[in-house]
C-alpha cells in the first residue's frame, strides 16, 4: 500500500542520492494522483488510503510535492485552515485538532504553512513563546511540555528555530506565483514572532525568499496564488551573527556527547539504542543547530559556533525538507528545467 511517510523518506533519499538517474526515476504524474487521491475534503491528507488524517500526512505531502515542482492549488486547498485548527492553546501545533502540542508535529504544521505561503496566519509569537521552553537543563530538547528530551527533537525543535530565524530576518517570504505571473511583487506580511534574534549587523540586508514551481505539462491549475518559499543562500554577506533563542552549545554537547553511541550511530538519550530514525534527526539537527549564529547561511559558521574541532562541522541541509542543501539545488533546478 503506497504510504505517505515512505513517499517522502523515498523522495528525500533519492534527492539525496542525487543526479539524473535518481531523479528521473520518480513518477511525478502517478505520484500527484496519489497525493491527490490522499487529500481530505477537510484540506488534510491521509497517510494511507482509509488511513489517519494528521499534520504529518500534511507535511509530506506538501513537501514531497513542493521537492517535485507537482504543487498546486487542489492539493493546498484548504491545508492551512487544517494546520491553523491544530495550533493549541500551548503556542506548538498538535497532531489532530484537540491533541497536544507536540515538537515532530509543531515542525511539520510550520514547515507546511511556509511552503504553502500561509505562514502568517499562525500565531508565531505564542508558538515561539512554546519552543523557546522546550530545552531541557541536558541541553537536548523535549518535545512537549513535561516530557524527557530525546536526541530527534534537536531537528523537530531545532528545525523551527532555523524556520523562525528566516521568518525573522526582516525579508520574509517573498511570493512568486505559478503559472501566468499573476500577484508577483507583493510581499507577504512580516511576521512578529520575537525580536530577540535581530538587532546584530547584517538584519537589514535582504535575504530573499523565493523559488517558482512549473507545471508538469498542461496537468495542473497553477494559474493563481500558490507560492513557495526556496531559501536564497546566495547571498554572500560574510559574518552576520544573530544570537540564537536556544542554547547552541549546550544542544551540540548534548547531541555528541549523550545522543552519540561511541560505536557509531546517534539515539534518543543514554541507556537506548541508537537507529536510522535518531542517527538522522541528531544530525540534521546539529547541521542547523552549528548554524544557528549565522544570519547569512551562505558562509561557514565562525568555529567558537561549532563544539570541538572545527572537524565536526557538517554539511548543511535545507531546513524545509530535511535534505543536504546541495541536493537540495540540484533537485530544484532538475524539476524546474523537466
Ligand atoms: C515527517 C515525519 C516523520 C514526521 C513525524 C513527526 C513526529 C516526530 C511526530 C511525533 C509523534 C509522536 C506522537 C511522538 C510522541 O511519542 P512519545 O510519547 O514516545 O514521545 P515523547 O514522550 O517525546 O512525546
Ligand atoms: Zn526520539
Amino acid at each position: 500500500m503506497p504510504h505517505l511517510a515512505t513517499t517522502y523518506a523515498a523522495v528525500n533519499s533519492l534527492v539525496t542520492l542525487g543526479g539524473d538517474k535518481a531523479l528521473s526515476s520518480i513518477n511525478r504524474e502517478k505520484l500527484y494522483m496519489f497525493l491527490r487521491q490522499m487529500k481530505d475534503a477537510s484540506g488534510g491528507f491521509r497517510m494511507h488510503d482509509g488511513g489517519e488524517i494528521d499534520v504529518r500526512a500534511c507535511y509530506t505531502a506538501i513537501s514531497v510535492a513542493s521537492l517535485l515542482n507537482i504543487l498546486d492549488d487542489e492539493l493546498v486547498q484548504n491545508v492551512g485552515n487544517y494546520i491553523l485548527s491544530c495550533q493549541t492553546y500551548e503556542g506548538g501545533i498538535s497532531g489532530e485538532p484537540g491533541s497536544e502540542a507536540h515538537g515532530g508535529y509543531t515542525f511539520c504544521g510550520l514547515a507546511t504553512m511556509i511552503l504553502i505561503n500561509e505562514v502568517d496566519r499562525l500565531d508565531l509569537s505564542s508558538l515561539t513563546d512554546w519552543v523557546v521552553f522546550r530545552q531541557g537543563v541536558e541541553g537536548g530538547f523535549q518535545g512537549r511540555t513535561n516530557k524527557l528530551v530525546d536526541g530527534c527533537y534537536s531537528f523537530w525543535q531545532g528545525g523551527i528555530f532555523a524556520l523562525l530565524k528566516r521568518l525573522n530576518s526582516t525579508k520574509g517570504v517573498k511570493p512568486i506565483p505559478l503559472g501566468d505571473g499573476e500577484g508577483s511583487g507583493e510581499e507577504s506580511p512580516q511576521t512578529t514572532a520575537s525580536s530577540d534574534a535581530a538587532g546584530e549587523e547584517g538584519l537589514n540586508e535582504d535575504l530573499s525568499l523565493g523559488g517558482s514551481h512549473s507545471e508538469i505539462g498542461d496537468q495542473h491549475n497553477t494559474s493563481s496564488q500558490v507560492n513557495v518559499i526556496d531559501i536564497d543562500h546566495n547571498h554572500s554577506k560574510g559574518h552576520a551573527n544573530v544570537e540564537p533563542l536556544f542554547n547552541s552549545l549546550a544542544l551540540q554537547q548534548y547531541i555528541l556527547l549523550c545522543s552519540q553511541e561511541l560505536n557509531g550511530g546517534l539515539r534518543d538519550k543514554p541507556g537506548k539504542s541508537r537507529d536510522h530514525y535518531h542517527t538522522c534527526y541528531c544530525l540534521s539537527g546539529l547541521s542547523v543547530c552549528q548554524r544557528s549564529w549565522l544570519e547569512d547561511e551562505d558562509s561557514p559558521p565562525l568555529p567558537r559556533a561549532v563544539l570541538g574541532p572545527y572537524s565536526n562541522l557538517l554539511e548543511p541541509i535545507h531546513p524545509l525538507y530535511n535534505v543536504v542543501l546541495d541536493r537540495y539545488w540540484g533537485a530544484h533546478e532538475f524539476f524546474t528545467k523537466s
